[in-house]
């Protein structure tokens, strides 16, 4: 089994460039099924969850192409309505495919994507919203399945309990070629909301309001293939924000949307650490003391709960006491308990974590139970004393392109066990 190995205790310095965002090229793929003709994505990252995407979209008769970080999609003209637990159960976001092929084929029979280790996930709302723009939907034998009237999908007002990502991308995406107005109240107002809202625009969709908390889409006949450069990824770019934070180090972070990353940089300010804009990036210059902060997460714009493990990784290492709420998920817990085998005080209490610090943390073989629990391993290990041994890496690589190198590339002694580095 591959595994990290971190030699800590440097500080990071260079410059290291974000790649494009892995949440905003998973919907952005999904809705290549909806053109009549290709489309062009660029700044694609090279991720395992990208070509899991791209599996699934083979498997509904769509032909991809990667040349670099381009990728040309052909769509297919009559696309399969299938997408088998297979692939399905790699990664949740292939559920996203259930709009497009709506919209598109009139029917789709998508296996149930289950739970996973951040929490039970259902997808209720996604399918809320199909129903309302008048899909008959059923569940059965471990899978969805839903057809629409003769006639197509029919535009509605859709109000979301709570602002799902995932329920607003497909039913954007189902209702961009529906009949009439549909608005999504209480839509989700990531900025991964907006990219794929830009793209479907540039195909040729009537969609306003994408970033706010309503959202307009007047559908129309048909969409023609575009070219869309993907957003750069904020949850990698705060990521090597507390990296250069937790080592003391000083780096720039290049290519950001630095409006994308407020939420990241005002509680590292907020802790003492010198943030900055720089060039149309972030610059982070580490101290060697700060101090704890308490953090909630929240939907867009409040603090990611993508980035509240690599936040805690942090917060061990701060002066005093921080309170970290979750209140995204029901059980983004499972990096304490590693967090405390390399020294940390960490303490839960339902979605409540007490983090005393500062500790020295240590070396330790730990184990990534999921993707953001294994980057703020990763980032423990930048700081402890000794040799740190992460094992699940498949984990971190559904979300860090090249992310060995670029960490080598900042001054890091990290080699992946088995690549003769
Ligand atoms: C591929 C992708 O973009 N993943 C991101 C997306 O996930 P995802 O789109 O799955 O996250 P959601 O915003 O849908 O989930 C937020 C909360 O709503 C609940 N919920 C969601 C849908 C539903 O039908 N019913 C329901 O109860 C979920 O269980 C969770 O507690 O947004 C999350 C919240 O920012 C991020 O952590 C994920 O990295
Ligand atoms: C939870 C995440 O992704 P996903 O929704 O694909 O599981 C994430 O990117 O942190």
């Amino acid at each position: 089994m591959k595994r990290l190995i971190i030699r800590g205790g440097r500080p990071l310095r260079g410059k290291v460039r974000v790649s494009g965002a892995k949440n905003a090229v998973l919907p952005i793929i999904a809705a290549c099924l909806l053109p009549s003709s290709p489309c062009t994505l660029e700044d694609i990252p090279d991720l395992a969850d990208v070509n899991t995407i791209c599996l699934v979209l083979e498997h509904l008769g769509a032909r991809v192409k990667r040349s670099g970080s381009t990728l040309v999609i052909h769509p297919p003209e009559k696309p399969a309505t299938e997408a088998p637990y297979e692939l399905v159960r790699r990664m949740r976001a292939s559920f996203l495919v259930m709009g497009p092929l709506l919209a598109r084929a009139g029917r789709a029979a998508i296996s149930l994507p289950g739970g996973c280790a951040i929490g039970s996930r259902p997808i209720d709302l996604h399918l809320k919203g199909f129903h309302m723009l008048g899909a008959r939907v059923e569940h059965g034998y471990g899978c969805i399945q839903a057809v629409t009237a003769r006639g197509g999908l029919r535009g509605n007002r859709i109000y979301l309990d709570f602002p799902s990502v995932g329920a607003t991308e497909n039913i954007i995406m189902a209702a961009v070629l529906a009949n009439g107005q549909t608005v999504i109240e209480n839509a989700a107002e990531e900025p991964e909301v907006v990219d794929l809202a830009n793209f479907l625009n540039a195909m040729g969709a009537r969609i306003k309001g994408a970033g706010t908390k309503v959202i307009r889409i007047t559908g129309v006949n048909e969409l023609q293939g575009a070219t869309h450069t993907v957003i750069p990824d904020r949850i990698e770019a705060g990521t090597f924000m507390v990296a250069a934070s937790i080592t003391g180090g000083d780096i720039l972070v290049d290519n950001v949307i630095v409006d994308h990353v407020k939420p990241v940089m005002a509680k590292l300010q907020e802790m003492g650490i010198a943030v900055c804009e720089e060039n149309g990036g972030v610059r982070v210059t580490g101290r060697e003391e700060f101090h704890a902060v308490d953090v909630k997460t929240m939907p867009y714009p409040g603090f990611p709960t993508d980035m509240q493990a690599q936040m805690m990784a942090l917060l061990a290492v701060a002066r005093g006491t921080a309170i970290v709420t979750e209140t995204v998920f029901e059980n983004r817990f499972m990096h304490v308990n590693e967090l405390r085998r390399m020294g940390a005080r960490i303490k839960t209490v339902g979605r409540n974590a007490v983090v005393q610090g500062p500790v020295d943390l240590s070396g330790a073989p730990v184990n990534a139970t999921d993707l953001r629990a294994g980057a703020a391993l990763v980032l423990a290990g930048l700081r402890a004393e000794g040799e740190t041994e992460i094992s699940n890496v498949y984990h971190i690589e559904r979300g860090y392109e090249h992310l060995v190198e670029k960490l080598r590339n900042l001054g890091v002694d990290i080699y992946s066990h088995g690549d003769g580095a």
